[in-house]
Formats: C-alpha cells, sequence, structure tokens
C-alpha cells in the first residue's frame, strides 16, 4: 500500500561501533509516530546486529544488494536466504553506484528483483538518468527503459512488495537537487508509466521516493510534491540530526 517512507542508505559508510551509536542516536530521537515509515541500510556486515538493536523499535533495516543466485560459488557475495534468515525483509535493488561501479546490468538487476521477491522480500529499485540524458532531453526515455527492463515483466500482484525510488545521477552527493517540480515531473511520470502497463490501482499504490541530496533544509519542499511519497537518503542519513529532522519533514 502506498505510504510514507524514509530510508536511509548508509553505503560503504560506518564502522561496527559507529553504527550503534548512530542507531543509538536514532533510537532516541526518532518521533514514535507511525505515519512515516522509517528505513535505515548499514552495511552488510551490521546488518544482523542493527535487526537486534532495533528490535521493538518502529524502524526497519534494508541491505543495500544482494545476489541474484539461490546460493553456490560467488566469493563475496549475499543471498537473499542470508538476508531473511538475520530478519532484514527490505533490500535496496539498481542504485546507480551499483549500476556504475558494478557494472549491473538492467538483465541482472531485473534477476536480483526476481529473487527478492520469490523470497517474499520487499524491494526498493533505483532508477534515474544521468546528466547527459538531461542534457540531451532523453531522461524520460532513459527513465522507461529502467522500469521497463527491471520491472515490467512482474505481474500486477508481485507490486505489492515493490517500491521505487527516483534517483536522479547527477543529484547524488553532489549538492545538487532536483528541484520540487522536476521530481514531481518524473514521479508523475513513473506512475503514469505504472498506470498504462498496468493499471489504476497498481500505480496509485505504488510509493515512489525521491532520493539525490535531500538534507533538512529542501526535504519539506520535495516531499510536499503529491507523487513523493518520501526519500532515499544518503549523506544526510548518517547525521543523526540531518536524518530525524528529514523524517519529521515527511511527517
Ligand atoms: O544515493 C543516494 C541514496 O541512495 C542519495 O545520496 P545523497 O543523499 O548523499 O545525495
Amino acid at each position: 500500500m502506498r505510504h510514507s517512507i524514509v530510508a536511509g542508505n548508509w553505503k560503504m559508510h560506518k564502522t561496527y561501533s559507529e553504527t550503534h551509536t548512530l542507531l543509538d542516536e536514532l533510537i532516541e530521537k526518532l518521533p514514535s509516530g507511525k505515519e512515516v515509515e522509517v528505513i535505515v541500510a548499514p552495511t552488510f556486515v551490521n546488518l544482523a546486529s542493527a535487526v537486534a538493536h532495533l528490535e521493538g523499535t518502529n524502524v526497519q533495516v534494508a541491505a543495500q544488494n544482494m545476489h541474484q543466485a539461490e546460493g553456490g560459488a560467488f566469493t563475496g557475495e549475499i543471498s537473499a536466504q542470508m538476508l531473511t534468515s538475520i530478519g532484514v525483509e527490505t533490500v535496496i535493488i539498481g542504485h546507480s553506484e551499483r549500476r556504475h561501479y558494478f557494472n549491473e546490468t538492467d538483465a541482472v538487476l531485473a534477476d536480483k528483483v526476481n529473487t527478492a521477491l520469490r523470497h517474499n522480500m520487499r524491494v526498493i529499485y533505483c532508477i534515474g538518468e544521468e546528466l547527459k540524458d538531461r542534457e540531451s532531453k532523453q531522461f524520460l526515455n532513459v527513465i522507461f527503459n529502467q522500469l521497463r527492463d527491471g520491472l515490467f515483466h512482474l505481474t500486477k500482484e508481485q507490486w505489492s512488495n515493490i517500491v521505487i525510488a527516483y534517483e536522479p545521477v547527477w543529484a547524488i552527493g553532489t549538492g545538487m537537487t532536483a528541484t520540487p517540480e522536476q521530481a514531481q515531473e518524473i514521479h508523475a511520470f513513473i506512475r503514469q508509466e505504472i498506470d498504462r502497463k498496468y493499471d489504476k490501482s497498481v500505480a496509485e499504490n505504488t510509493s515512489i521516493l525521491y532520493g539525490g541530496s535531500v538534507k533538512p533544509s529542501n526535504a519539506q519542499e520535495i516531499f510536499s510534491k503529491p507523487d513523493v511519497d518520501g526519500g532515499l537518503i544518503g549523506g544526510a542519513a548518517l547525521v543523526a540530526d540531518d536524518f530525524v529532522a528529514i523524517v519529521n519533514a515527511a511527517n
């Protein structure tokens, strides 16, 4: 069901002790209301202890990636079953850093989505254009292709476990944010294409998050747009006060 979500993607930051210090601060400072779902995605090595640490709170834990195979000789990789076995039920798939630095193609990502859904996991699927696509005015095509190749093979029913994060690559970690109007334009486009492929109920029930230099100073304006259902936060998720302020902006 469509609802507000604020998720912190911690990327390759925070050691074990730093992870737990930040979690303690979040537990102390996050609002207790349940209107906004709060998710944190620490690194793999800290997932199990984060789940234990957050037990009894409203904060969910997500993984930043997973492998598409059920298991086997894939040195260094992590399977869906390993994640669910420690209580991680949400996974970020298709982040632009995975696409760019680790050559993850839409075909591989579609496989990862299938595997995650087979294990009843929820997927936060990231899409977004690069600066060159915006400059050449190809950004809607790029976004459509990512949607089609990563998600449009799914059945209508499977969409209940899909959350989309629109993250324009040019806005990630750059301090350059999409304007609220630019975010709204793309979010409405994504919803329209889901409606065209499936139907209104799928489109209206899918949460679509914005990511890319969201900060306490711009969160409220971005989240106020009708098709923006929350955010996927990078840098600002590493500072408790900033992340809490962003959660409050979504409330
Ligand atoms: O990539 C992001 C979240 O997944 C966004 O990162 P920043 O908020 O640091 O721009």
